[in-house]
Parts: structure tokens; sequence; C-alpha cells
């Protein structure tokens, strides 16, 4: 049983990046940090879910797929993407 669904992690990462603070929040550091610095988040996080899924098993692969979500819903509200926005091209 997943912890959130997608939709709810991403309205808690708008809630985070408009109001969090950057020292005890990942979203609002990574948001400060800008698109450059999570763009490079998402490419890092986009090989390890590739030589997860080569090399490890299925947890570790789904772990590292959720953290690539995660980082693309970062980079979603860094550029104010909505889900709708994203769902229109699905
Ligand atoms: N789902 C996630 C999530 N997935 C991944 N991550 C971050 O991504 C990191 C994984 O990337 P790495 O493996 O590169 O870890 P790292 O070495 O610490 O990263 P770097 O410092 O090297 O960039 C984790 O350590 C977390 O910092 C996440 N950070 C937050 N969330 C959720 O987002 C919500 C808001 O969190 P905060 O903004 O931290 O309050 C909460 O529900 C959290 O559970």
């Amino acid at each position: 049983m997943a912890n959130k669904t997608f939709e709810q992690l991403f309205t808690e990462l708008q809630h985070k990046a408009a109001h969090g603070d950057p020292a005890t929040s990942r979203t609002a550091e990574l948001v400060a940090s800008g698109v450059h610095s999570i763009g490079k988040k998402v490419v890092e996080e986009a090989a390890e879910v590739w030589m997860a899924a080569e090399h490890e098993g299925t947890e570790r692969t789904a772990e590292e797929i959720s953290q690539l979500l995660y980082h693309l819903q970062v980079m979603m509200v860094a550029r104010g993407i909505s889900l709708d926005d994203v769902y229109a091209h699905l």
C-alpha cells in the first residue's frame, strides 16, 4: 500500500516550495537551487533507475523510480507546471 499517491505528493511539494524552509525541507532546498541543479538530479536519478533495472532487484528498482518521480515533481513545481499540464500529453 502506498504512503501517498502521486497527486498527494505533488500537492505537498507545492506547499513545501512555497512555504518550506530550505534548511529542513529537501524540496524547498532543491527549488531554491534552481532548474539547472534540479535537472542534474533528474538525470542522475534516471541513470540510477536504469542501472537498478538492469542489475538490481524489483524493490531497489521501485525505490529508484520513486526518487525519479519525486525529482520530476520538484522540476514541475520549480517550472510552474501542473499535473494537468502533463496529463494533457499522456
Ligand atoms: N519522496 C521524497 C523523496 N524522494 C527522494 N528524496 C530526496 O532525494 C534523495 C535521494 O537522492 P540521492 O540518492 O542522490 O541522495 P543524496 O545523496 O542525499 O542527494 P544529494 O545530496 O547528493 O543531492 C533523498 O536523500 C531525499 O533527499 C525525497 N525527498 C522528499 N520526499 C518527500 O517529499 C515530501 C516533502 O519532503 P521535504 O521537502 O523534505 O519536507 C515528503 O513527503 C517526503 O517524504
